[in-house]
C-alpha cells in the first residue's frame, strides 16, 4: 500500500508536469470535497447501491480518472479563489516539497526494491554456495544488507515526513472531516508498514550478523586447512616419492628377471677373447638351437625321402619285359609309394615354413631382448639412476631409453601430479667449448619452437631447467605406449586400417604446424619420432631439427642450412642437392610421411631399406629415387598407393605441400 502510494505520488508529479499547480490543487480539493459530499449524501441515500459502492471505494490521493475530472468540474470553478490564495501562499512550496519528497521516496523505494531483489538473489546464491566459498559471501552480502537496511529506513522516514508535511500544509478547514479521516487511515497504514519494515530491518540485521559470524568461522576453517596442507605437504610428497620409488624398484627387478629368463631361451651377449682383444658377440639361446635342430632333422628326412624316390624310379619295371599283369601291379605299387614320398615331402615343407615363421618371431623377440638389455645396461650406467628429485619437483623413476646425446627417464611431477618424461641432455665433457655452446644454442632453439606447440597430436613440452654446467633437462608429456619404431620392430607390417589412422594423426599434427602464424617444418619425421600415449593416440615429437618458415620465404622454400642432418631413408631428394644450397618447404615432411606410410604397409622402406646411412649418401640412393614401386604382397588399396605416390613425387615443385595434401580423400576419409 505504501509503495503504491509513493508511486502514485511520483507519477502525479512527473506525468502531469505540464498541468499547472493550481489545477492540481483544485483536483485535490475537489477529491476531498467530493468525498465529504459523498459521505454526506450517503446519509440521505443509504438505499442507493451505487452510492454504497462509491463509499466502499478506497480513497486515494492519486485518483485522476476522467470521470473524476468531469464530476468535480463545478468544484474547480467554485474554488478558483481559494486556489489563487493557495498559489500566492507558500503552500505551493509545500506541494513542491511533497512532490520532491515523493519523487525521492519513489527512487528510494525502487532502490529498496532493487536492493531487496538483488539481496534476495544474493542470499539465495550465497546460501547455495556457502559450503564452497566463504570469503566471497560475507563481504558482498554484508554490503548488500547494509545498503538495503539504509534504503528501507530512509524511505520510511521520507514517507512519514511527506505525509506530515502534506497534512500540515493543507489548511485545516479545507480538509473535510472525511478527507482527514482518510489521510489518518493512510498514515496509520503507513505506520503499520513502517513497523513491518522495521521488523524486517531487525531480521536483516540479525541475518547480517549471523552471516558475518559464519563467514569469520569459514575463513578461520580455510586458514586452518591451508596451514594443515602446508604442514603435511612435505610428508605427503615424501610418502608419494617413496611409493613411486618402491614401485619403480619392483619394476626394475622384474625387468631384470625377465631378461635373465628370456636370455636362456633367446640368447645372451658373450665375451669373446681373441688374443688381447676382447669383444662381445651374441650367443643364441636354446629356442633358436631347438628350432635349428628341428630344421636339420627335417632336412635330413627330406634328403632321405629324395634318395628313396630316386631308388624307386630306378626300380621301375621295364614295360618290354612282358608279364603285363605283374608289370601293371608293380607300376601301381611304385606310383603309390611315390605318392607317399611326395606327400611326406609336402608335409615337411609345411613344417619347415612353420619353423621359419618361428625363427622370424624369434628374431623379433631377440631384437626386443637386445633393446631391453641395452636399456638396462644404460640405466645401470646412468648417473641419474638413483631416484633423484630434479628441480624440487620431478621424481626420476626408470630409464625409458637413451638417444644420441640424451637419456629419457620416466618421472613423476610432484607439483602437477602427473607422469612426465624427463629428457636429460648431457654435454660431453670432452667437447670443445664451441661445440658445447652450439649444442646448447640448438637445444634452446628446439625448446623455443616446441614450447609453443599445443596440439593433441604433438608431444607437449612442459619445462626446461639446468641441472649442472654440462647437463640440462627438458620435461615432456609422457607417452606410455611404444614409439612407432618399436611397434614396427615387433610387427613390421601393419594392417592398412591401422597404418592409415596413424598417418592421419601424423598429418593432423603437420597441418597444425602449417596453420600457425609461424609455420614449422619438422624435418625429422621417422618412426622413432612418433610416440603413442596410453590410449594409442599418435603424437609427433623431437623438434631438434625443425625449421621455422620465415614470413618472407618465397614459394620455392627456405634455405636448408643444416644439410647432412636427419635420417636419410626419410628425407626427400632436394635435401641431398649438393650443387647449391637446397630450398626446402613443408613438402619435406610430406615426403617423410609418405615413406612412413609405405614402411607401415609393406614392412620396409621404399628407398635404401637395407643400406646404411653412409651408403645411401655414397650411392646417391635418394637422388635416384625417381619412382616408387610397390610389392604385390601384402595387398594394399589403390587409394593408399595413389596417396603414397603423391607424397613421394620426386620433383618438390610438383609435390603437394602439407595443406594441399591434407585435402586428399585418403586423409579425410571422404569418397572420391
Ligand atoms: N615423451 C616421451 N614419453 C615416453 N617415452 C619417450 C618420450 N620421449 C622419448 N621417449 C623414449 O625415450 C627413448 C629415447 O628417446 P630419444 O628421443 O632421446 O631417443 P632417440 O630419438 O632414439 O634419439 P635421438 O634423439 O638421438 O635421435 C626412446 O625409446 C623414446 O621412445
Amino acid at each position: 500500500m505504501a509503495d503504491d502510494m509513493v508511486i502514485h505520488f511520483a507519477s502525479n508529479s512527473s506525468n502531469q508536469s505540464d498541468q499547472s499547480l493550481p489545477t492540481k490543487i483544485a483536483k485535490l480539493e475537489a477529491r476531498m470535497v467530493g468525498k465529504a459530499s459523498s459521505v454526506t449524501s450517503q446519509a440521505n441515500s443509504w438505499s442507493s447501491p451505487a452510492m454504497f459502492e462509491n463509499v466502499a471505494e478506497p480513497a486515494t490521493v492519486s485518483s485522476d480518472s476522467d470521470d473524476d475530472d468531469n464530476g468535480v468540474e463545478y468544484l474547480i470553478q467554485a474554488n478558483t479563489q481559494k486556489r489563487r490564495k493557495l498559489e500566492d501562499d507558500d503552500s505551493s512550496t509545500s506541494f513542491d516539497h511533497v512532490e520532491t519528497a515523493a519523487d525521492t521516496g519513489k527512487k528510494m523505494v525502487e532502490n529498496t526494491e532493487t536492493s531487496k531483489v538483488a539481496s534476495d538473489g544474493n542470499r539465495r546464491k550465497q546460501s547455495r554456495s556457502r559450503g564452497q566459498t566463504n570469503s566471497g559471501r560475507g563481504r558482498g552480502s554484508r554490503v548488500g544488507d547494509q545498503t538495503r537496511l539504509q534504503a528501507v529506513s530512509a524511505s520510511n522516514d521520507l514517507f512519514e515526513n511527506s505525509y506530515k508535511k502534506l497534512q500540515d500544509s493543507l489548511p485545516k478547514e479545507q480538509l473535510g472531516h472525511n478527507g482527514q479521516t482518510a489521510s489518518e487511515e493512510e498514515i496509520t497504514t503507513l505506520r503499520a508498514k513502517i513497523v513491518a519494515l522495521e521488523e524486517e530491518l531487525r531480521k536483516s540485521r540479525q541475518e547480517a550478523t549471523d552471516y558475518q559470524y559464519r563467514c569469520q568461522q569459514l575463513e578461520k576453517e580455510l586458514k586452518d586447512l591451508k596451514d594443515y596442507e602446508q604442514q603435511t605437504k612435505p610428508k605427503r610428497t615424501k610418502i608419494m616419492s617413496e611409493l613411486l620409488i618402491s614401485v619403480s624398484k619392483a619394476e626394475r627387478q622384474e625387468a631384470r628377471m625377465k631378461v635373465r629368463q628370456e636370455s636362456l631361451r633367446l640368447g645372451n651377449v658373450g665375451v669373446i677373447r681373441a688374443g688381447t682383444i676382447i669383444s662381445e658377440a651374441w650367443e643364441d639361446g636354446q629356442a633358436l638351437k631347438d628350432l635349428n635342430a628341428q630344421l636339420r632333422n627335417l632336412l635330413e628326412t627330406k634328403e632321405a625321402i629324395e634318395r628313396q624316390r630316386k631308388l624307386l624310379k630306378k626300380r621301375q619295371p621295364d614295360k618290354s619285359d612282358g608279364g603285363d599283369v605283374e608289370g601293371g601291379l608293380q607300376e601301381e605299387d611304385s606310383f603309390i609309394q611315390d605318392e607317399i614320398y611326395k606327400s611326406r615331402l609336402t608335409s615337411i615343407k609345411r613344417e619347415e615354413d612353420m619353423i621359419m615363421r618361428e625363427r622370424d618371431r624369434y628374431e623379433l623377440e631377440k631384437g626386443r631382448l637386445i633393446r631391453e638389455m641395452k636399456r638396462i645396461r644404460d640405466e645401470d650406467g646412468s648417473r641419474f639412476n638413483n631416484f633423484q628429485i630434479l628441480n624440487h619437483r620431478y621424481a626420476l623413476l626408470n630409464l625409458l631409453g637413451k638417444g644420441g646425446f640424451s637419456e629419457v627417464y620416466k618421472a613423476f611431477d610432484l607439483v602437477d601430479h602427473r607422469y612426465v618424461a624427463c629428457k636429460l641432455h648431457g654435454l660431453n665433457a670432452q667437447w670443445s667449448e664451441e661445440k658445447k655452446q652450439s649444442y646448447i644454442r640448438h637445444a634452446i632453439r628446439e625448446y623455443n619452437i616446441h614450447k609453443t606447440l599445443v596440439h593433441h597430436h604433438i608431444v607437449r613440452l612442459w619445462d626446461i631447467f639446468e641441472i649442472d654446467q654440462n647437463t640440462f633437462c627438458t620435461v615432456l608429456e609422457y607417452c606410455s605406449g611404444k614409439d612407432l619404431d618399436a611397434v614396427l620392430k615387433a610387427t613390421p607390417v601393419l594392417p592398412e586400417r591401422e597404418a592409415r589412422i596413424i598417418i592421419v594423426q601424423v598429418f593432423q599434427g603437420l597441418i597444425y604446424l602449417n596453420k600457425k602464424s609461424q609455420r614449422i617444418i619438422h624435418y625429422d619425421l621417422k618412426p622413432g619420432n612418433v610416440l603413442f600415449d596410453e590410449l594409442g593416440v599418435a603424437k609427433v615429437t623431437d623438434f631438434g631439427l625443425s625449421k621455422i618458415v620465415e614470413d618472407d620465404v618465397g614459394s620455392q622454400g627456405m634455405e636448408l642450412t643444416s644439410q647432412g642432418a636427419g635420417t636419410y631413408w626419410y628425407l626427400p631428394p632436394e635435401c641431398f642437392e649438393l650443387s647449391k644450397t637446397p630450398l626446402i618447404s613443408s613438402r619435406v615432411d610430406v615426403w617423410s610421411a609418405g615413406i612412413l606410410l609405405y614402411q607401415m604397409l609393406f614392412g620396409k622402406r621404399p628407398f635404401g631399406h637395407d643400406q646404411t646411412q653412409e651408403r645411401i649418401l655414397r650411392e646417391d640412393t635418394i637422388i635416384k629415387a625417381r619412382k616408387v614401386e610397390f610389392p604385390t604382397r601384402p595387398a594394399v588399396s589403390n587409394e593408399a598407393k595413389e596417396f603414397i605416390r603423391r607424397c613421394l613425387t620426386y620433383n618438390q615443385a610438383e609435390r603437394p605441400d602439407v595443406l594441399t595434401i591434407a585435402q586428399d580423400p585418403y586423409l579425410t576419409y571422404t569418397k572420391k
